[in-house]
């Protein structure tokens, strides 16, 4: 029988495999940031062991760091501790770090891929859960807790149990003024946020091969977000060109190696796997959250459900979740303000994201109860913005423009939602309290946030500006 790209994979790492105990993985890529290390290397130190394969592991800092100004001192002293010790951590054991000075610095999730450090048919893991990003490349890639951060740190291997295999096969291609974002959340909708618990998904079907590398990017980073371990998209072309030049990949000869290495890694034809699910592209909408998961979403032409219209078991979440956001059932989608806007995340920061934001609010104004931050997923993408001229665009509209991090996705710097605040995010996670205490956060695409920042409102972006050209301010 045919196998899948996973188990292809998995077979490639398994050093050790017994029936009914965990299999050990040999790991390629470790990526580290200063949130879920500091434990993991303590307990190298108390242990007296050393980092097996310093070679193969990369650090950086991104979820605590201030974005703005970088020469004043951290304001968040818990922040400037975490970033201290890893950069002793990473002296210590000599281990690469893109620290706030380097110009490689920038959310791991973000950073990797555009390094080239991510590529097909690898074991990536990260303290981390958005590590199935990286799946978007064909490398196995899934989050890691801190005493499994120490285990790779010492020996390079991790002890994981087979997950089961789910293929989700995207039909048709995306419409016209819809983005990946809308893709995934849109099957995260249909399907419900715990769908994939215990599954490695793999996406496949037109729509999948019609998706630039970003964009699938987008569609793994989520694969979490309907409890999956990992996701995966099998390389192609595409997957080749985006990673021909860049820096940690081969050149000459040794690309050509790579090629036919990377070209192992597909899904046999007559490979099964455990569960099959089945989505049309052709007929997604912009979405928009309205909830506390993900899977709590409607179109922007839709409105909020109504109790009655919902099945049995999401009518109590549903409530609960209302209740948290301040809204009520049957309100339509464009009805809803919002008063902060955060165009950021490993979900949706990277150039095309802002590419996409900065036409839509070009010539036009933020409205004047919004504030607005673009946060760049790395200092890579933030210059790459800056000399196309993105950060002119979006200064001019009134958008803040920061330095790289995690940022407002998760407020663990002072970048926060406040209590009772309405967010239109471009990040990955609505649940209570994770942009800051009380915060609302509605996910949605780039061009949803941009948009959102300039009406006020949710607006239909496949409708803008014409529709909505008498009510926004023009620059
Ligand atoms: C801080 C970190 C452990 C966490 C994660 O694992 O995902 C964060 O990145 C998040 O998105 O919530
Ligand atoms: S951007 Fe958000 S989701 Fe991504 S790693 Fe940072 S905190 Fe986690």
């Amino acid at each position: 029988m045919g196998r899948t790209l996973y188990e292809k994979i998995w077979e490639k790492h398994a050093v050790v495999e017994e029936q009914d105990q965990p299999s050990l993985l040999y790991i390629d890529l470790h990526l580290v940031h200063e949130v879920t290390s500091p434990q993991a290397f303590e307990g190298l130190r108390i242990k007296n062991r050393k980092v097996r394969r310093p070679d193969l592991t990369v650090a950086t800092m991104d979820h605590s760091i201030p974005t703005t100004d970088r020469s004043l001192p951290f304001k968040d002293q818990i922040a400037k501790k975490q970033v201290d010790a890893l950069a002793k951590n990473c002296r210590e054991f000599g281990i690469k770090l893109f620290d706030l000075d380097s110009r490689n610095q920038g959310i791991v999730h973000v950073i990797a891929p555009e390094l080239g450090l991510t590529q097909p048919g690898m074991t990536i893991v990260c303290g981390d859960s958005h590590t199935s990003t990286h799946g978007a490349f064909g490398a196995l890639a899934f989050g890691i807790g801190t005493s499994e951060v120490e285990h790779v740190l010492a020996t390079q291997t991790l002890k994981q149990f087979k997950s089961r295999t789910l293929a989700i096969n995207i039909h048709g291609t995306l419409p016209q003024g819809t983005a990946a974002k809308d893709l995934i959340l849109s099957i995260i909708g249909k399907y419900g946020h715990d769908f994939a618990t215990g599954y490695v998904v793999e996406y496949r079907g037109e729509a999948i091969r019609n998706l630039t590398m970003e964009e699938r990017m987008t569609i793994c980073n989520m694969s979490i977000e309907m409890g999956a371990r990992a996701g995966l998209i099998q390389p192609d072309e595409r997957t080749f060109n985006y990673l021909k030049g860049k820096q940690a990949v081969p050149d000459g000869m040794e690309w050509e190696e790579a090629i036919a290495e990377w070209k192992k890694y597909y899904t046999d034809e007559d490979a099964e796997f455990d569960l099959t699910a089945d989505f049309n592209a052709a007929e997604i909408i912009p979405q928009v959250t309205w909830g506390t998961n993900p899977g709590q979403v409607a179109g922007i032409t839709e409105v909020i459900p109504l109790m009655e219209d919902l099945p049995a078991d999401q009518i109590g979440p549903a409530k609960k979740a209302l209740k948290y956001m301040g809204l009520q059932p049957g309100t339509p989608i464009t009805e809803i303000g919002i008063n902060k806007v955060f165009i950021g995340s490993c979900t949706n920061s990277r150039i095309e994201d802002l590419r996409k934001a900065a036409k839509i609010v070009n010539g036009y104004k933020v409205a004047e109860h919004v504030e607005a931050l673009v946060v760049p997923g790395s200092q890579l993408v933030k210059m790459l913005a800056e000399a196309e001229g993105l950060d002119q665009i979006f200064i001019c509209a009134g958008f803040q423009w920061r330095e790289a991090g995690c940022s407002m996705c998760l407020g663990m710097n002072e970048d926060l939602v406040l209590p009772e605040e309405r967010c239109a995010s471009t990040s990955n996670r609505n649940f209570e309290g994770r942009q800051g205490r009380n915060a609302r956060t509605h996910l949605v695409s780039p061009e949803m946030a941009a948009a959102a920042a300039i009406a006020g409102r949710f607006i239909d972006v496949r409708e803008w500006p014409v529709k909505y050209s008498k009510e926004v301010s023009v620059q």
